[in-house]
């Protein structure tokens, strides 16, 4: 088990790191003939991914985290406390309006515009969206390259680029921030309890009774309305593709290849988008994506006339028993560490257990999720992802993010023949990809 030290480096120890770790990576981006990082606009909105990786990434890890460092020396302990509690909501309000009154794309992305002309085009008046600007400007995201008038920077050009970033600030900023901020009033209330329905989201959103977090995203709205933010939940989802939990990692961390023409079900799948790329890279497999209603147009939207006859969409509830309990592969990618054990074995014995009999022997669970590392054994910048994964299911569903062994426990909970075979976490991956073995003796 390791723990996390203080770091004990002084401010000048620091600015060093800082510099060489800086130096590393302006070295290889200029070996690679790529652009060296800067605001404008056209900057590229990732580093590149290629044999350097390793050194890049450790480069990068060791640059935030001094430069975290470093900002909190150069506050002062009073100042940084104070300032966090102060400012960082805003910083969060401000690019949730953003993306709330669709101003990212209202920016040319060439060139910029005026406030006055801005106001014609979102629902906001000029001085509101001067007040935004002012404060969304002091940490590099848009600028005013002349009076009156604003532009975007590299940051701001990020969701304009990359849409479901836009879905994916609506879901943490416009509906988990506000629960956030009752975690600790849910704890006075409710102590500490596993309930799904008695959450901090439950409580900020006054959900009611027995509601909990997907209750809410499938049938808050009116009419044609209603399931609105299960449908904006599944954009949401396509933007954790990228970065640590990119699609690739789950596709490289198990042999898709060895099982052949087999029928694999994506269970809570959202849109479908997993399935899609594993249809296209192995065609002799055939997919149901399996989710609420609600979701099932997002799939539509999503789904190329090629792959219609070898992924298909079911409507399923997977707290009830699994329909297609013959199948070769259930597939559960980030659905487990949004429920508390008791009912993550529940949602297990319901595949295990289908209406008609039992699991195949031989079959398997694939489960790619995050498995929280031991404390301290990964550069902090990523340790706070996990950190941060922990907490967001404490807030909206009470769950919590699992160590191996945590993992190992839970299925054998869930049914004594299932077998933990493997933990494999690609170079790269914040998801390690859990396969399991039912063995029916
Ligand atoms: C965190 S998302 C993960 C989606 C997808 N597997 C991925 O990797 O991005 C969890 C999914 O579980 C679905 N879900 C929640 N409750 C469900 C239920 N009772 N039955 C089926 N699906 C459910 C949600 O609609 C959502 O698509």
């Amino acid at each position: 088990m390791g723990s996390a030290h203080i770091d004990q480096r002084s401010l000048l120890g620091l600015a060093e790191s800082i510099a060489s770790s800086a130096k590393t990576i302006v070295d290889i981006l200029k070996g690679q003939k790529l652009p060296q990082p800067s605001f404008l606009p056209c900057s590229p909105m990732k580093y590149p991914e290629n044999p350097e990786f390793a050194k890049l990434q450790d480069a990068r890890m060791n640059l935030i985290t001094s430069a975290w460092a470093i900002e909190q020396f150069a506050a002062g302990p009073q100042d940084y406390v104070y300032w966090q509690a102060y400012t960082i909501k805003h910083d969060l309000t401000v690019l949730n309006a953003f993306a709330k009154f669709g101003i990212f794309d209202a920016v040319p992305p060439d060139g910029d515009i005026s406030y006055a002309d801005l106001a014609r085009k979102v629902p906001l008046t000029e001085r509101q969206l001067r007040r935004l600007f002012r404060h969304a400007m002091t940490k590099n995201i848009f600028f005013e390259p002349r009076p009156d008038h604003v532009a975007h920077t590299a940051l701001s050009m990020a969701p304009v680029k990359n849409p479901t970033l836009k879905p994916w600030i609506h879901h943490n900023l416009g509906e988990v921030l506000p629960a956030s901020s009752r975690l600790a009033d849910a704890v006075e209330k409710y102590g500490d309890t596993q309930d799904p329905t008695q959450t901090a989201l439950s409580m900020a959103w006054n959900l009611g009774k027995g509601k909990s977090l997907f209750d809410w995203l499938e049938n808050d709205g009116e009419g044609p309305e209603r399931g609105w933010r299960a449908r904006l939940f599944a954009q949401a989802m396509q933007a954790m593709d990228g970065g640590g939990h990119d699609r690739r990692y789950t596709i490289q961390g198990f042999n898709w290849e060895g099982l052949g023409g087999a029928t694999v079900v994506d269970v809570g799948g959202s849109s479908g988008f997993i399935s899609m790329s594993l249809a296209e890279k192995f065609p002799a497999l055939r997919f149901v994506v399996q989710d609420l209603p609600e979701v099932e147009d997002a799939f539509n939207a999503l789904i190329p006339t090629d792959l219609r006859s070898r992924v298909t969409f079911q409507r399923y509830d997977f707290m009830t028993p699994q329909p297609q309990y013959s199948a070769d592969v259930f597939l559960l990618r980030h659905v487990l560490h949004d429920w508390t054990d008791a009912i993550a074995i529940k949602i297990l014995r319901n595949l295990i257990n289908g209406p008609g009999g039992t699991m195949k022997d031989g079959a398997r669970i694939i489960v790619s999720d995050n498995v929280m590392p031991p404390m301290g054994v990964i550069p902090p910048p990523l340790e706070r992802l996990t950190t941060t994964a922990d907490l967001q299911m404490w807030t909206v569903t009470n769950a919590l993010e699992r160590r191996k062994d945590d993992w190992i426990d839970l299925f054998k909970q869930a049914d004594e023949r299932l077998e933990t075979v493997a933990f494999v976490q690609p170079e790269g991956s914040s998801d390690t990809v859990i396969e399991v073995v039912f063995h029916d003796k």
